[in-house]
């Protein structure tokens, strides 16, 4: 039987993300889609609750749509702490019975100037393309890759996730 994989985006960053960690850890026929979801949040959540609903509620809506194995939600915020704002990621993977299972990537602050910019309204991704002078930014090195000299760089984060989500899920099937 094959297994449909769904992902709630179009983000090369996040779809190679689940692509590359599912591929090593599930050892089915796979299918990917990728789908254009509503997050049901702001463009740029700015808080770790939102940008956590952001992913549950990508996850599900990708579920409705695509009736998928796994369905994948992954949203990128900003939070603050202490007056220093540093970039958040969550993901969500909902099952075809529909449960909700839920994990959390790095942190790191943003440099004032970025966390200034994001503050007054824009979003991060312009505002990284600007600050980097490159195109789609959001796309391939993220503000992650480019604020750690790419050590980690924004599918990497994300693969992170999609670890700790798949991992939740191998432990409860044990
Ligand atoms: O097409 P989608 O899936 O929406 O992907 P996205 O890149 O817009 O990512 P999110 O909606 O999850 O992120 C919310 C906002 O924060 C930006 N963002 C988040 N993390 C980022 C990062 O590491 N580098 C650059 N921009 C980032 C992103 O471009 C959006 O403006
Ligand atoms: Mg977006």
């Amino acid at each position: 039987m094959k297994m449909l994989i769904a992902i709630g985006t179009k983000n090369k960053a996040k779809t190679g993300a689940v692509e590359a960690v599912v591929k090593q850890f599930v050892n089915e026929e796979l299918v990917f889609e990728h789908v254009e979801v509503a997050s049901g949040v702001s463009a740029q959540p700015m808080t770790d609750a939102e940008t956590r609903e952001g992913a549950i509620n990508r996850a599900k809506n990708t579920r409705n749509v695509s009736n998928a194995d796994f369905s994948f939600g992954l949203e990128g915020g900003v939070k603050e702490i202490d007056g220093v704002m540093y970039v958040c990621n969550w993901g969500a993977l909902v099952l075809k019975d529909g449960q909700v299972i839920t994990a959390a990537g790095a942190q790191i602050p943003l440099p004032e100037t970025v966390a200034e910019d994001v503050k007054s309204g824009r979003e991060l991704g312009p505002v990284m393309d600007e600050y980097t002078q490159q195109n789609d930014i959001r796309q391939h090195s993220g503000a992650i890759g480019i604020f750690t000299h790419d050590l980690i760089d924004r599918k990497e984060m994300f693969e992170h996730v999609i670890k700790l989500l798949i991992g939740q899920y191998f432990f409860q099937k044990a």
